[in-house]
């Protein structure tokens, strides 16, 4: 049997775990060869490959009709050489155990290339919350925090938003925390609301980190801003806000789109009215006819691609027909390892991941210094302080790119790895 023919036979769920399994091993590949470049030893790569740590649960949950439906959970911490391991918690129907592993790494690498003092955690559970009522949102997020609790704190283990969790999920999970220890513990998580000890700036963080990129990003390829058409697939917490602040910056957002499909109109959209219309989870498209898929979106005509919603989307498949010269990776691994290959090929322009959606837990880290100082900033500083970050490690890995001759990913790698590499050492771990 031919390799496609097994791979079409393979159900969605499985397709799924495929391809988590895949992201998760190009992960490894690519830690190998920054590694390599950076001469460390090889024990450091047997160490740093998997995640120490990484904890699945079951969570049992009181529906509204009176029946228990159990949820699986899962928490990985992949090195807290550095310091605590920070990382938000994602709720999906998708979310599987490889996915977690793979996103809790690129969290130390996020971490590394930002200069935090962080380690990489992520946490997931596998459910649709778009399918569930508030209460029974909210006795699965207590429910989470109590099956986790031992593992995770301010000073072991910091969570915070990611798909489809948001800062009154956030809330949940501090109060549940905090009366499991006896003790208010503002610090036990990131991106709560500004009440309950949220920074200035963590909700617009994501898109602010990425707008930087790309301000940065056609700098370097003479595109002016102005004159930008840009698609933004995604239209949640990173492409809702990122939409507006391009849109504001006076680029033409041509395209966007949500789990239901996209919208695309070369002319550009009207993005105060579709922002209007958004609902919690970044769904607009159900509101429109002339709706295409994401898949098509991707290959339409644009200066800038923005993927903003989950991984996997640019593939061998579909690499070849991207149009945009420049692609800035909001998301988690959107681009597969062989796509990044056909993409350089083509002279695209790739800022990734570990780089353009750093601006996430840098501002979570504010949120914790906030926390444990327990004196807080104004917006403006913590947009100071986020830009002095971004810029900075934009500019080290492009450079490093340029002058090791490799793509900014790898650059990226090279950049997000060294700490956590030299943390190890120190340590004496290897
Ligand atoms: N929220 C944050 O602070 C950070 C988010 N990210 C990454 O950015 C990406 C988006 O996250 P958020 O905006 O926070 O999530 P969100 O839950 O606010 O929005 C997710 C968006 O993706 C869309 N979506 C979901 N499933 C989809 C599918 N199968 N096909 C196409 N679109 C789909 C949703 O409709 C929604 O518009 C994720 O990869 C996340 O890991 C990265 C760093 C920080
Ligand atoms: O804000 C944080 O601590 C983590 C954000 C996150 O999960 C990510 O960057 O993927």
């Amino acid at each position: 049997m031919s390799l496609t023919k097994t791979i079409e036979s393979l159900s969605e769920k499985q397709k799924k775990e495929k391809e988590s399994l895949d992201l998760f091993l190009s992960t490894q590949t690519v830690i190998k060869e920054a590694l390599n470049k950076l001469d460390f030893s090889n024990e450091l790569f047997e160490l740093l490959k998997e995640p120490l740590r990484m904890l699945t649960v079951r969570i049992p949950v009181k529906m509204d009709d009176g029946t228990v439906k159990v949820f699986t959970g899962y928490r990985s911490q992949h090195n807290d050489s550095v310091g605590p391991t920070k990382g938000g918690v994602r709720f999906h129907p998708d979310v599987d155990e490889e996915e977690v592993k793979a996103l809790s790494v690129w969290m130390s690498l996020k971490c590394g290339i930002a200069n935090l003092p962080f380690g990489g955690g992520k946490g997931g559970i596998r459910c649709d919350p778009r399918n569930m009522s508030f209460g029974e949102l909210e006795r699965l997020s207590r429910g989470y925090v109590r099956a986790i609790s031992q593992i995770v704190g301010p000073t072991k283990d910091i969570p915070a938003p990611d798909v489809y969790t948001n800062s009154q999920i956030m809330a949940w999970m501090m109060d549940e925390y905090s009366r499991l220890r006896e003790f208010d513990s503002p610090g036990f998580i990131t991106g709560k609301p500004l009440v309950l000890g949220g920074s200035q700036g963590r909700e617009t963080a994501t898109a602010r980190g990425v707008t930087i990129c790309i301000e940065e990003a056609v700098k370097k390829k003479n595109i002016n801003l102005q004159d930008a058409r840009i698609v933004i697939q995604g239209f949640g917490n990173a492409g809702s806000f990122l939409a507006k602040f391009m849109h504001d910056a006076g680029a033409k957002v041509v395209g966007i789109s949500d789990a239901h499909g996209a919208l695309y109109d070369s002319e550009g959209l009207d993005i105060d009215y579709l922002l209007d219309r958004r609902d919690s989870f970044g769904t607009v498209t159900p509101l429109f006819k002339n709706v295409i898929t994401n898949q098509e979106l991707l290959e339409k005509e644009c200066d800038i691609l923005v993927p903003a919603a989950i991984s996997n989307q640019i593939t061998a498949q579909n690499a070849d027909r991207i149009k945009a010269s420049i692609i800035v990776e909001a998301a988690n691994g959107p681009t597969t390892l062989e796509a990044t290959k056909i993409l350089d090929e083509k002279g695209v322009l790739l800022v990734p991941d570990i780089l353009a959606s750093a601006g996430g837990v840098t501002v979570s880290y504010f949120e914790w210094v906030q926390n444990n100082q327990g004196y807080y900033w104004s917006e403006e500083e913590v947009a100071e302080k986020l830009r002095k970050v971004m810029v900075g490690s934009f500019e080290t890995i492009y450079q490093t790119a340029q002058s090791h001759q490799v793509n900014m990913r790898l650059a990226a790698y090279m950049v997000g790895i060294r700490k956590v590499a030299e943390a190890s050492h120190y340590r004496g771990w290897v």
